[in-house]
């Protein structure tokens, strides 16, 4: 592979400031080069009339669910999840998460996203799709105690321990993994230590949910008689390089811990808002310099893997939360979608400068809802939707060019994933 130049844009910096430049591309070494004026490139891409901006990353979602999208709405999150998304998930079969994961993807690439973080079943398929997609992915086998006996619920955290061993690395380096217990409530505390001591050994993260509603948050104050945060650390969990969703219910001790740990938060605002669960105290994360990334979580809890979405959510619900409209301002929104997610999975990416990760999108500035020009980390915020996205490029391969996903059918991806959501909720009853 050669260089690829992205030609006559204007290109978002890491610090905020928008510059007219070049951006040239290393396609083998998925690396960026150079940024400037009047380079020159073998293969070309026009971003005239658009901006150039780091590749948006997905830092928590569950991709597969996108099958299970519009199945189950409007209830609280324990209720979702025992009535409607569980009793689902049983009838789930390999070629199931495969089309499901598939047809996340392809919306992810078509909305400029080109990392993603992703808590599931069968990783294999959701690796496979990885690879021939071209996306960045930090993948990990979602394993709960719950509802199983010792044995089964041991053998299925050792799953998600062997699954990290055996993908991390995977995909020419695209794919890193995490050992991911599903959460405080739902894995038996030795499980969880087992988790963290294990994930330690094999160099991996630990990822799970965490704080998500005050229903998971108070019994665990009652039977421990510690915050949540202070119990997973107790047990071997908030190391640094961790990272949980949610974390939504938080005190101010916790919101300490998880910046002397350096453990991530993954907020995950539109799922927050559509289960109820309450609003993330994003600000005061910030302010305490805990690595905020952004994620959707799964298609039925949001419903919709547009990261551009979530971007404006963390933005609103965080003024909301702060009750103070100066709160998650319009860069900062805009760092958690790129390098704030990228540092909350250890990825070298989410900023255009020589040397980090060719990972960018390019976004059409030539609409109605983005004119006039005034502030374009303004419009990232707070106006641009995932469709005005017009190329999508990770690790210096074309994923998307002039909106037509190159190494995905999408016609066939919609198909296969249509028959097979329709199949499992007729197999699930
Ligand atoms: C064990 S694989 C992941 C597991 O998590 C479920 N899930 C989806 N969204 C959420 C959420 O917001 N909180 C907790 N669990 C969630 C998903 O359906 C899988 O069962
Ligand atoms: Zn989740």
């Amino acid at each position: 592979m050669g260089t690829l130049l992205i030609r006559d844009g204007r290109v978002l910096r890491p610090d905020m400031t928008v510059v007219d430049a070049d951006v040239l591309v290393d396609g083998s070494a998925g690396e960026i080069v150079e940024v400037g004026p009047d380079l020159s490139g073998e293969e070309t891409l026009d971003a005239d009339g658009g901006l150039v901006i780091p590749g948006l990353v997905n830092a928590h979602t569950h991709v597969a669910m996108t099958l299970l999208r519009g199945h189950a709405d409007d209830k609280p999150l324990d209720r979702w999840l025992r009535e409607d998304v569980w009793p689902v998930e049983a009838a789930l079969e390999p070629a199931d998460i495969e089309a499901g994961a598939e047809l996340g993807v392809l919306e992810m690439i078509r909305s400029g996203t080109t990392t993603f973080a992703d808590m599931y079943f069968e990783i294999d398929r959701t690796a496979a799709v990885v690879e021939r997609a071209g996306l960045r992915a930090v993948l990990g086998h979602g394993a709960i105690s719950a509802g199983k006996d010792d044995d089964a619920a041991r053998a299925d955290i050792e799953e998600s321990i062997e699954t990290a061993r055996t993908f991390d690395g995977a995909a020419d380096g695209r794919i890193s993994t995490a050992v991911m217990p599903h959460s405080l409530t739902t894995v038996t505390p030795d499980l969880l230590s087992f988790a963290a001591e294990e994930a330690a050994e094999a160099g991996v993260p630990v990822h799970y949910h965490a704080n998500e509603t005050a229903a998971e948050v108070d019994p665990i104050v009652e039977e421990r008689g510690r915050r949540p945060l202070e119990w997973a650390r107790d047990l071997g969990l908030c190391r640094e390089a961790d990272f949980l969703a949610h974390g939504v219910h938080l005190d101010g001790d916790e919101i300490d811990l998880l910046a002397e740990t350096g453990t991530g938060v993954v907020h995950c605002p539109a799922s927050n808002m559509k289960l109820a669960s309450g609003m993330a105290p994003v600000q005061r994360l910030l302010d305490a310099g805990v690595a905020v990334g952004l994620g959707t979580d799964g298609a039925a809890s949001n419903n919709d893997l547009d990261l551009f979405d979530e971007l404006r959510d963390a933005a609103m619900l965080g003024k909301l939360a702060a009750d103070d409209a100066s709160a998650v301002a319009a860069p900062d929104a805009v760092r958690m979608a790129t390098a704030g997610g990228a540092a909350v999975l250890g990825i070298d990416a989410g900023r255009i400068e020589p040397g980090a990760a060719a990972d960018l999108a390019v976004v059409d500035l030539d609409a109605p809802h983005l004119t006039p020009d005034h502030d374009l980390v303004s419009h990232l915020a707070y106006a641009v939707r995932g469709s005005d996205v017009r190329h999508t490029v990770c690790d210096g391969t074309v994923l998307m060019r002039d909106r037509e996903v190159l190494p995905l059918d999408e016609r066939a991806v919609m198909a296969r994933a249509e028959r097979r959501a329709r199949d499992l909720l007729a197999r699930a009853g």
